[in-house]
């Protein structure tokens, strides 16, 4: 309305993101999926916050709703006490993303010149606003390829010079979705320091969805796990380490395994299924501490079995989330349909 002021939505003079009720579906008539189930959240100023969920849980779908890249079904959205579904550019004026898979830089241009285009989106580049490019891409590792065209870089330093361009507006909120998906130990440190020093020193909110859950435990002050469109946890990232630190064991036996053993594991261990299979049986169990599996396979043996092989699978969040933490059962099609629990 002319010459009416904004409301400022924001209840918590803190807060700087704030959702509410959030629903998104796909699809039409025949098939919808609720990729967002009536999602709520604030997030303080200056605080890094963690997505965390299996595959499909809803996790870029919620980023990319605040964003204002995707129109909510229903619910609202305010980042900064603007409405991000009714004035899109002021709300994106604000933020800023790197987003997994997205070219969020112009690989033709040098890094100076991507620096100075993205700049200039939010006003004049004049001496300042060089100088903080500069300190930036310093931080970065990037001074020395300043005027290497982006395309000519390594997947690493392409994900930094996202990054740097994210920031070469002066933003209020950044979105990492998968930022340390291909870096290597060093880049992906390196880029952990980075997002503190934002957050601490420039007060950028960050909000980082990541399969990385080691990342997620150093760098995040909140973890927010979604499952299903909907927030299963959202606590201090101290109070979530037994999620983060879980990981999912596969060991295999010889032969099959008696219903006593399988009780007694049972009773001790979070076990996610039974799968017996050319006569040997997989057993798939989520553990927060390493040391569990000595426990487990001297069970195991003490029970008679002799095993063939132990594997970590660092990668089967769906387990994790759905045996662990939020009493979801995973199911087991090979007992459901011997009609066992
Ligand atoms: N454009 C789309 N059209 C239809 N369905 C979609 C679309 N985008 C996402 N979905 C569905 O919405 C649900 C949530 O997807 P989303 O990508 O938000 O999850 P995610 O947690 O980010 O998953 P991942 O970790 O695999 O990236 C999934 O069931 C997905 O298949």
């Amino acid at each position: 309305m002319i010459g009416s002021e904004e409301v400022e939505r924001e209840t918590n003079p803190h807060s700087i993101v704030s959702v509410e009720n959030l629903v998104k579906s796909y699809g039409g008539r025949e098939e919808t999926v609720r990729a967002i189930d009536g999602v709520s959240l604030t997030v303080e100023a200056g605080s890094i916050v963690g997505l965390l969920g299996p595959n499909g849980a809803g996790k870029t779908t919620l980023i990319k709703s605040i964003l204002g890249l995707i129109t909510p079904t229903s619910g609202s959205i305010s980042v900064g006490g603007v409405d991000v579904v009714e004035n899109p550019n002021r709300a994106h004026a604000k933020m800023a993303a790197v987003l997994e898979g997205a070219r969020s830089t112009y690989w033709r241009l040098t890094i100076r010149e991507n620096l100075e285009f993205f700049g200039r989106l939010n006003g004049e580049v004049g001496t300042e606003e060089r100088k903080r490019h500069r300190q930036f891409l310093e931080r970065l590792n990037l001074t020395e390829k300043m005027d290497d065209v982006v395309n000519d870089l390594s997947r690493g330093e392409k994900q930094r010079v996202s990054l740097a361009t994210a920031m070469a507006r002066d933003i209020d909120v950044l979105f990492l979705d998968e930022p340390t998906l291909g870096l290597d130990v060093e880049g992906s440190f390196e880029l952990q320091q980075t997002l503190t020093e934002l957050a601490a020193q420039r007060g950028v909110t960050i909000l980082v969805s990541s399969h990385d859950l080691g990342m997620i435990e150093s760098v995040c002050d909140r973890g927010i796990v979604l499952d299903d469109g909907e927030i299963v946890a959202d606590d201090a990232i101290e109070n979530l380490l037994d999620v983060l630190q879980t990981r999912v064991y596969e060991l295999i036996v010889e032969g099959g395994v008696a219903a006593s053993t399988r009780n007694e594991i049972e009773r001790a261990y979070d076990v996610v299924s039974w799968v017996e299979h050319r006569g040997c049986t997989k057993l798939t169990v989520a553990v927060s501490n390493a040391n569990r599996i000595h426990g487990l396979t001297g069970a195991l043996v003490r029970n008679g079995l002799q095993i063939r092989s132990i594997r970590m699978d660092d990668t089967d969040f769906e387990a994790v989330f759905a045996s662990l933490v939020y009493d979801r059962p995973h199911v087991d099609e090979s007992r459901a349909a011997r009609g066992e629990r």
